[in-house]
């Protein structure tokens, strides 16, 4: 792709493979979660997420979805515990969504599509920099978080109310004082298993901790998501919708193993 890659028909995930060819690497995600597969594995420890509310940094729309930043120069923010050893630092958190509720997430499970998916980014400590853990088989962990649809969630409200100040690509603003742990749900069970960054570089570097337990995000509030735009301010304008890498369409070789 001589454009950038984005999620048209000419330059979405179909044609990633053209500038990424790790796109068809061993170790992909998004993958379709089937429950009954997911092998219990008594080894593993309770997920632990230590965040610092005044690490947030900014809110900033990069064109592919929207991210919050952390400050991620000190041991504040760290998830620890769960699949992964030693500790990993929060650099950010962002979001996949359909153009209708019946899409939107990457990982599925059973087959089924949420509308919405949240990626808690983590970095591995072991390494000196966010780039630097990329690059590494273990030396990012993303934490995912179903949205189904139901009654309006109002720990999302913060992040809603920001949308008009970041609406075009390249626009950021200011976002302080938010504890993402408030985007969590009651239970922290997860299946987890070792995939890929599921936007290009699509690098296999990331240890993968979808939680079970899906958060709720009303058909408003998912109506907001879809106002936001890929495109930049002066641009024809294109709705950021569908920002989501499906899942391979044949069952992978192993599936994920799953806590408790
Ligand atoms: O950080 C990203 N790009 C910038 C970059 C900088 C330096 C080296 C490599 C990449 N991308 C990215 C990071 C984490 C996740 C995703 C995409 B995701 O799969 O959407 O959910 C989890
Ligand atoms: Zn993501």
């Amino acid at each position: 792709m001589s454009h950038g890659w984005g999620y048209g028909a000419n330059n979405g995930p179909e044609k990633w493979g053209e500038d990424f060819p790790v796109a068809n690497g061993p170790r992909q995600s998004p993958i379709n979660i089937v429950p009954k597969e997911a092998q219990y594995d008594s080894t593993l420890k309770s997920l632990k997420l230590k965040y610092d509310p005044s690490n947030a940094k900014g809110i900033l729309n990069n064109g592919h979805s929207f991210q919050v930043d952390y400050e991620d120069d000190a041991n504040s923010s760290i998830l620890t515990g769960g699949p992964i050893s030693g500790t990993y630092r929060l650099k950010q958190f962002h979001f996949h969504w359909g153009a209708s509720d019946g899409k939107g997430s990457e990982h599925t499970v059973n087959g089924i599509k949420f509308p919405c998916e949240l990626h808690l980014v983590h970095w591995n400590t072991k390494y000196p920099s966010f780039g630097e853990a990329a690059s590494q088989p273990d030396g990012l962990a993303v934490v995912g978080v179903f949205l189904k649809i139901g009654a309006a969630n109002p720990r999302l409200q913060k992040v809603l109310d920001a949308f008009d100040s970041i609406k075009t690509k390249g626009k950021q603003t200011v976002f302080a004082n938010f504890d993402p742990k408030t985007l969590l749900p009651g239970s922290l069970d997860f299946w987890t298993y070792d995939g890929s960054l599921t936007t290009p570089p699509l690098l296999e570097s990331v240890s993968w901790i979808v939680l079970k337990e899906p958060i709720s995000v009303s058909p408003v509030q998912m109506a907001r998501f879809r106002g936001l735009l890929f495109t930049g301010e002066g641009e024809a304008p294109c709705c950021m919708v569908d920002n989501y890498r499906p899942p391979p369409a044949s069952e992978g070789p192993s599936g994920p193993r799953l806590l408790q």
